[in-house]
């Protein structure tokens, strides 16, 4: 790559987070290139990083088709990337998620198209960073996503956590950029000739996002011109005294942490203030399922836990519940599968009907691994989408003799409250097929009996065609 003229700000920008955030690029960098504005300036600085400090990075790019738009675009997308990367002298790499995919995983999950992308986003390249066996996974956001998200957050009510905006380091995710304007993002890019595509963002948020972009930031800032920098400097007050209250809260409220469930008193839980007790049951949801970046507004309703005298679930989140048990309060998360189809074990057709084994993984700080388990499909499931995801209160299950109710079935059953939310619900098309660890899930499966079942053929033809799982919320 030629040396490049600009020493703009936005490589200064990446030397000091590194520095700040104690990053070792030499572990190699995974850059989420969307072919933007954002990602492109990314590649560049992260390029000039390299280049202008002689160091040993490796350094990639990778590209995820959601297949959103249409395929003219995609290809225009992918292109412009692929000629920038060049520039950049970055290897990049694609991944296509199949057409329709978004779409159908976001409907059976009930969530939005954007979330869906985010998540097979997110899988893609966590994969990808194996694969590469690089140390991190670089993403573009800017200050002006920031001082967005941080605007929406205040105006929609929050406490410290939330409005500090998006994180800058979390996990192996860094967003080096988080301090740099768009505008002088696209300054550089456009000084180094680099093409990139417009953004066409599908976000859910994406009207809310504009007006406030185009509508109320600029309003603002003829009040207040040095805004975004000022939201910046919030941010890192923010971050602070977060970690403030995070010592805090670990010190007065000490969990006792098990492999798939956390443990307190609950005196010391109700004696802590408020603020504590929340922060205590964040910190316990980034630990147990780190990829959750929802904000449970559930916990708008802590202070109400302390009227509880019964031994009852207090609380549901998205993805845990909080449950008291005499003098004990217990945290269990539900399961979280980054499961994908390398987690489909083997898939056999047998003359009835296909039975399929599994092994499945829980969320990442979980137990390892589930027992791999059979369970029987008929000719309906063919070509049917399947999901592995944590229970819903609603779920019912086809019986023989109609339609149950899950709940009621684990309460015959004598299935805790723990292990209930412990247990992969296995969803085919819009249907709950089965109950991992049991077989009295789907019908042929009662009707006949899994030992009845006709023996698989080893190699048998696959008859499903993938398997997705997602977080069940
Ligand atoms: N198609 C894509 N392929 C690879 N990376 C992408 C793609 N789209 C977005 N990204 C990465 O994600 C960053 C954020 O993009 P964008 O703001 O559109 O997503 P978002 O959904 O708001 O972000 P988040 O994932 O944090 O919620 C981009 O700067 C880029 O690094």
């Amino acid at each position: 790559m030629e040396p490049l003229k600009s020493s703009s700000k936005v490589y200064r920008a990446v030397s000091v987070y590194f520095k700040r955030w104690n990053i070792d690029p030499a572990k190699g960098i995974l850059i989420a290139a969307s072919g933007g504005i954002d990602s492109t300036a990314l590649m560049a600085a992260l390029a000039r990083y390299r280049d202008f400090n002689k160091k040993e990075l490796p350094l990639h790019a990778l590209y995820v088709n959601h297949n959103l738009r249409t395929g003219e675009e995609i290809e225009e997308d992918w292109s412009g990337l692929r000629a920038a990367a060049r520039l950049c002298s970055v290897p990049v790499h694609r991944i296509d998620v199949p057409e329709n995919d978004i779409a159908r995983s976001a409907s059976a999950l009930h969530e939005g198209v954007e979330a869906a992308a985010r998540r097979a986003r997110y899988e893609a390249l966590d994969v990808w960073l194996n694969r590469l066996n690089l140390g991190y996974i670089a993403l573009g956001h800017t200050l002006d996503d920031l001082v967005e998200t941080m605007i929406m957050r205040f105006f929609q009510g929050c406490g410290v956590s939330g409005l500090h905006g998006i994180p800058p380091l979390r996990g192996n995710r860094i967003r080096p950029l988080l301090e740099v304007s768009k505008a002088e993002l696209g300054e550089l890019v456009r000084e180094l000739g680099l093409p990139f595509s417009e953004d066409s963002s599908n976000r859910e948020d994406w009207y809310l996002r504009n007006r406030i972009r185009n509508e109320l930031i600029p309003v603002l800032a003829r009040e207040f011109p040095s805004m975004a920098g000022s939201l910046g400097k919030s941010a890192r007050f923010f971050r602070q005294e977060e970690a403030v209250l995070q010592e805090e809260a670990l010190r007065r409220i000490p969990w006792s942490l098990g492999k798939n469930r956390a443990e307190t008193d609950v005196p010391v839980f109700f004696s802590a203030p408020e603020a504590l007790r929340v922060r205590s049951l964040l910190s316990l949801i980034h630990y147990y399922l780190p990829g959750s970046s929802r904000v449970p507004r559930d916990f708008l309703s802590v202070k109400e836990l302390s009227y509880y005298r019964k031994n009852a679930v207090l609380l549901r989140g998205h993805g845990f519940t909080l449950r008291k048990e005499d003098a004990r309060l217990i945290f269990v998360p539900s399961v979280v599968f980054p499961v994908k189809t390398r987690y489909v074990k083997r898939i056999f057709r047998g003359s009835d009907g296909t039975i399929a084994e599994f092994r499945y993984s829980w969320g990442s700080r979980m137990p390892a691994e589930g027992h791999g388990t059979a369970l029987a499909l008929t000719e309906s499931s063919r070509g049917k989408t399947l999901f592995l995801r944590s229970r819903r209160l609603s779920d019912s299950i086809r019986t023989p003799g109609g339609s149950k109710r899950l709940k009621d079935i684990y309460r015959e059953l004598g299935v805790s409250e723990d292990s209930r939310d412990k247990i992969p619900v296995l969803q085919v098309g819009d249907e709950v097929a089965a109950v991992f660890g049991s077989l009295f899930g789907y019908r042929d499966v009662l009707a006949e009996g899994y030992q009845d079942f006709p023996a698989p053929q080893a190699g048998d033809v696959l008859s499903i065609q993938r398997m997705e799982t997602g977080i069940g919320r």
